[in-house]
């Protein structure tokens, strides 16, 4: 039966609208659009897109002085304007959320541009602005066809949500096209996702890696791994199928587990080889095969550090899109004091050691990676990594007197 087009471009109005909040409805609209390819073809033409290219994210970089937006054409015929300097950020108000107007060939429109400042690698202590750029689809079809691509190339999309203003969002990786030409037209450059991740604004980040993720997904699934036979996606890409063995094929992650023991006053983080200089981390290993999460974590500090831990306790988790995407559980744990000598196996790890809560607090304020020239410092990962929050979590809990679990 065929739906009013309305109710395919946005999130429905939920008939119990008095119980059913708006983080509901969008929850439901996205899982329709997975099941329904008209839908969610319908929802592509009205939605948000962040492009990549060979998997690295478009994003804009500029000053402190002069937040320019990104000005888009219209016509893919006419030459693009300038981008001109509307908004300009005063102070340091950085996390925050910028409404700035911008002009089209033939009209105004306001985006919301997140922004989060980061030290300059200079002397003089300026902020480097970075920040996603969404596009509307109805902005890029020009910008896309300018670049000399049909419109096949906009069905590869792969659907990562909706935002909160109810409009779905969509990845495009547009590898194909000649990349300086997209940077060009798109008024971005195509980051690496390794150094971009960190750079993003809290909310920006995770969604990046995720479309990050999907978008490798389907690069490297496009075969059935029973018959050798291409596979088809699905138009939002939350699955793959081949039609010759009847598979399904989902998006996989690898589960992680990441523990920050603690003997009852200090904490224990390693480090491997391969890490920049100074930095330090939780434990962490992927789960084997038919393992559960306790029996992984006691092995890898088992393996790692060569103790036994106990009084396992969930912190939280995330999604880690690197090298690929991996499902990390980062969990407390505790060892006994008397039981607290470690052994570290050289094979997985440079060094592991005890950290007092004075170190770890040290630690924390360091707020950069130290660069070449400053003196040797303790760092540890930043505020987007688990790890992060596993050693805030354990500060706090010393400072108020109470251990770890
Ligand atoms: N988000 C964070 O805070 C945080 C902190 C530390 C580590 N991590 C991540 O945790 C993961 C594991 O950490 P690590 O130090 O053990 O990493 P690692 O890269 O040293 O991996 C260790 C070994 O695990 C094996 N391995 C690799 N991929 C695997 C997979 N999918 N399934 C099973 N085994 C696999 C390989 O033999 C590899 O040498 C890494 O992806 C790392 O990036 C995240």
């Amino acid at each position: 039966m065929l739906r009013p087009l309305r109710i395919l471009l946005s999130p429905p109005k939920c008939p119990l609208t008095r119980c059913c909040s708006g983080y509901v409805s969008r929850m439901r609209f996205v899982n329709r659009l997975q099941e329904d390819d008209d839908a969610c073809a319908a929802a592509l033409q009205n939605g948000r897109i962040f492009l990549f290219h060979s998997l690295s994210p478009l994003l804009q970089r500029t000053n402190r002085e002069t937040f320019r937006t990104s000005a888009l054409t219209a016509s893919g015929t006419q030459p693009r304007p300038q981008p001109r300097p509307e908004h300009s950020i005063q102070n340091q108000d950085h996390n925050q959320d910028h409404n700035i107007q911008y002009r089209t060939k033939t009209r105004t429109k306001t985006r919301t541009f997140s922004t989060e400042l980061c030290r300059n690698s200079g002397q003089n202590l300026s902020w480097d602005l970075l920040a996603v750029l969404v596009f509307y689809v109805s902005d890029l079809q020009p910008i896309l066809k300018n670049l000399g691509s049909d419109g096949s190339l906009l069905k590869e999309s792969v659907l990562i949500g909706c935002s909160e203003q109810n409009q779905a969002e969509f990845c495009l990786d547009v590898g194909q096209l000649d990349q300086a030409a997209v940077e060009e037209q798109c008024g971005g450059t195509f980051v690496d996702l390794r150094k971009a991740f960190f750079l993003l604004k809290g909310a920006e980040a995770p969604l990046v890696a995720k479309g990050q993720a999907l978008l490798r997904w389907h690069q490297t699934n496009r075969f059935c791994s029973a018959t050798g036979q291409p596979t088809q996606r699905n138009q939002a890409g939350s699955h793959r199928f081949c039609s010759s063995s009847s598979t399904t094929y989902y998006p996989q992650m690898s589960p992680v587990v990441i523990v920050l023991v603690s003997d009852g006053t200090r904490c224990l983080l390693g480090r491997q080889a391969s890490f920049p200089r100074g930095l330090y981390s939780a434990l962490a290993g992927f789960c084997n095969m038919g393992e559960t999460l306790e029996e992984a974590l006691r092995r890898e500090v088992a393996e790692e550090v060569g103790l036994e831990v106990q009084n396992i306790s969930y912190s939280s988790s995330q999604h880690w899109p690197f090298p690929h995407s991996s499902f990390m559980v980062a969990c407390h744990a505790s060892v006994s004091p008397t039981h607290s000598q470690v052994d570290v196996d050289h094979s997985e790890l440079e060094e592991a050691r005890w950290f007092s809560l004075d170190e770890i607090t040290c630690a924390l304020q360091v707020k950069a990676p130290p660069r070449r020239g400053d003196l040797p410092v303790i760092w540890l990962p930043p505020p987007h990594a688990v790890a992060n929050r596993l050693i805030t979590e354990w500060a706090g809990l010393q400072r108020h007197g109470k251990d770890g679990p």
